[in-house]
């Protein structure tokens, strides 16, 4: 998106109402292509029910993506009677990545196409940063990542791009030399080099925790008051629900069942669509073991990877190279906008295989560490 031409919100419209209540095709999906949502012919009309079980159809895509929303860990180590099903995990694995070369085994490519250029770094989260945890209150990254992280900072502008409330990841990550966006991209804070709020309405300039300018952006500013509501709602509806826990992440909300048994994952799927029907300018998005709740506006991480560029001075620069790793279907927004305008690298972390826009990929956090301080020690070496 061309930011400096786009004076518009990009807060999309209602939808126009009906008398019978419409599924939005992303509710199917397990990850919503962009711009998916917001064509009016992409809206199924399916009569909803106030209340009762989920329809059959939708319960069904439902349940079929929260099965699938974060694949079990292969296992390493090979028991006798599942021998098996290990090898053909490992050979379809290995497949898969030949369409995914891992990063660290590709690094020298990655350095030979980087040479001369100016590397951005994005980065998200959970399952990137951190491991994916039972309790999402827990998921701390390590301070050996956080040092990999500030050193790679001190070489290449670093933003970390999370589905968490902006104030909770920096809580985790805790480095002032960053930039942060959280709820999807929907609150970033960034430089002042270049005013954002000169080309949004929803930019406004603040203090940093250490006191320094900088810029915010909040182009969902307006559904604040809805998802606080939304989100009081939520664990309201679900607290009979053992297991179930709803986490507000300021322009949306998360609620996860990774702790539900799944026998009871249709009644967290009901609680979430009976919000959805009383609250049409808001759509769901799987993520691992976590439906999420957010408003129906066309932006996302690879709109924020674009607008942090710009704002950095570093868009539509042929001498920049942008990377983003990251591990959700959320992070293949981010991915998708690197690969269509050949701008720079996605790589997904994963241990199995997942359909991906990205390029490379990396196994868990842990090769995300030894990626970072691999650019680091380039970085340096090439410096000499
Ligand atoms: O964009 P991210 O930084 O990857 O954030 C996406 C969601 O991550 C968190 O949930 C996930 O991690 C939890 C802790 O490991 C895990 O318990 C949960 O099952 C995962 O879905 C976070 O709690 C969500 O709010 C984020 O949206």
């Amino acid at each position: 998106m061309d930011l400096k031409s786009n004076h518009t919100s990009p807060v999309l419209t209602d939808p126009p109402p009906s008398s019978q209540s419409r599924l939005r095709v992303t509710s199917l999906l397990t990850y919503s292509p962009p711009g998916a949502v917001f064509s009016p012919g992409l809206f199924l009309t399916i009569p909803r029910k106030k209340s009762g079980i989920l329809d059959d159809v939708r319960a069904c895509s439902w349940l079929d993506a929260m099965k699938s929303s974060s694949p079990p860990h292969r296992k390493i180590a090979k028991d006798v009677n599942n021998e098996n099903a290990s090898s053909d995990a490992d050979v379809a694995y290995r497949i898969w990545m030949v369409k995914f070369p891992s990063a660290l085994k590709s690094f020298e490519q990655i350095t030979n196409f980087a040479k001369g250029k100016r590397i951005a770094l994005f980065l998200d989260y959970d399952g990137t940063l951190s491991p994916i945890v039972d309790n999402p209150d827990c998921a701390f990254m390590s301070d050996a990542m956080r040092a990999t992280v500030k050193k790679v900072a001190k070489y290449f502008p670093t933003a970390i791009i999370s589905g968490r409330s902006r104030d909770k990841v920096y809580e985790f990550v805790g480095l002032t030399e960053l930039y942060y966006a959280g709820s999807h991209g929907m609150d970033i804070m960034g430089p002042v080099k270049q005013s954002i709020s000169e080309y949004h309405a929803n930019g406004f300039s603040s203090t940093d925790k250490e006191g320094k300018d900088v810029n915010l952006f909040q182009p969902a500013a307006e559904f604040l008051p809805m998802i606080d509501k939304v989100y009081r709602s939520l664990v309201e509806s679900t607290k009979a629900i053992e297991g179930a826990n709803v986490e507000n992440n300021k322009f949306c909300v998360s609620v996860h069942y990774r702790n539900v048994d799944e026998k009871s994952w249709a009644m967290v799927a009901q609680c979430v669509d009976d919000i959805l029907k009383d609250y049409p300018r808001l759509r769901l998005t799987h993520g691992r073991k976590v439906l999420e709740v957010r408003p129906v506006i066309n932006w996302d991480k690879g709109k924020a990877v674009t607008f942090l560029l710009e704002s950095l001075g570093l868009n539509d620069c042929d001498d920049v190279l942008p990377i983003y790793v990251g591990d959700d279907r959320t992070d293949e927004d981010a991915f998708k906008v690197l690969r269509e305008g050949n701008r720079g690298y996605g790589i997904l972390v994963s241990n199995v295989p997942k359909e991906s826009n990205a390029f490379y990929s990396l196994k868990d956090p842990a090769e995300v560490m030894e990626f970072l301080k691999s650019l680091v020690f380039w970085k340096n070496s090439s410096a000499l």
